[in-house]
């Protein structure tokens, strides 16, 4: 497990954009196609923005989603909306590369629609998920004493009854997010540092979702020294 601690947020998001594109261009270099699990919150937001200023091509890589928010297509809080504005839609990425989860108003019941969108997860590891945490260590939309967190089967699933709104979700499992090369949480606050620090000292999944998430070969946190606040010595 790797910590890289930012003195603001900007830095912070800042440091992720050029990582990220450096990762997508090594993984294109290697002949493999790039492919990235995007979260939503609010740094993540900044991360995105600041994309199209990097050197990398994002249309080569393909896109899925760690949760959404199962609320009508183009809402203002769809998590794909914010990354579309921020930079898949600017840059040109073809549809084919971008894989959104199901929304509201589909012809689908929300556990068929985080089951339709279960097949479209590659068999390959992901190169990257990023992961924003919540105040309550939750990741995704996996939440602290939600039975979704100990779900072992399926890879997408449906959420009811999110606490952070709105409540209506759906949200890939461990099995889904830990299928990856690398998993880097992305978090600022001085509300996420109490958060970070049981996430990062062991605290169970039931209380700390963000403690089960882990890459095959890398595991980063970036922080912003606020976010970090708390972390032991
Ligand atoms: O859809 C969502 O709400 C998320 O994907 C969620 O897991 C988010 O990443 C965290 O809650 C952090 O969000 P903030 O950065 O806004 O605190």
């Amino acid at each position: 497990m790797t910590i890289e601690i930012f003195d603001s947020a900007n830095d912070l998001a800042l440091a992720v954009s050029r990582q990220l594109a450096a990762r997508v261009q090594s993984v294109a270099a290697a002949g493999r196609t790039p492919r990235l699990v995007l979260t939503g919150g609010t740094i993540a937001t900044r991360i995105y923005g600041r994309l199209s200023g990097e050197n990398a091509d994002w249309r080569v890589a393909e896109y899925w989603w760690g949760d959404e928010r199962f609320v009508p297509e183009g809402h203002e809080d769809r998590n794909d909306r914010q990354a579309r504005e921020g930079f898949l839609d600017r840059l040109g990425v073809p549809d084919e590369h971008v894989h959104a989860m199901p929304a509201h108003g589909c012809d689908l019941s929300m556990a068929d629609a985080a089951d339709a969108y279960a097949k479209t997860l590659p068999e390959d590891p992901f190169d990257v998920v990023l992961l924003g945490v919540g105040p309550d260590a939750h990741i995704a939309s996996l939440f602290p004493g939600h039975p979704q967190v100990h779900e072992t089967e399926r890879l997408a699933v449906e959420v009811f009854d999110s606490p952070k709104p709105p409540p209506e979700r759906i949200s890939l499992t461990y099995p889904a997010l830990n299928h990856t090369r690398a998993t880097w949480f992305v978090v600022s606050g001085a509300d996420k540092a109490e958060a970070v620090a049981k996430a990062m000292t062991g605290t169970p999944i039931d209380e700390a979702p963000a403690a089960g998430a882990r890459g095959l070969e890398e595991t980063v946190w970036f922080l912003d020294t606020a976010a970090a606040s708390r972390l032991p010595r």
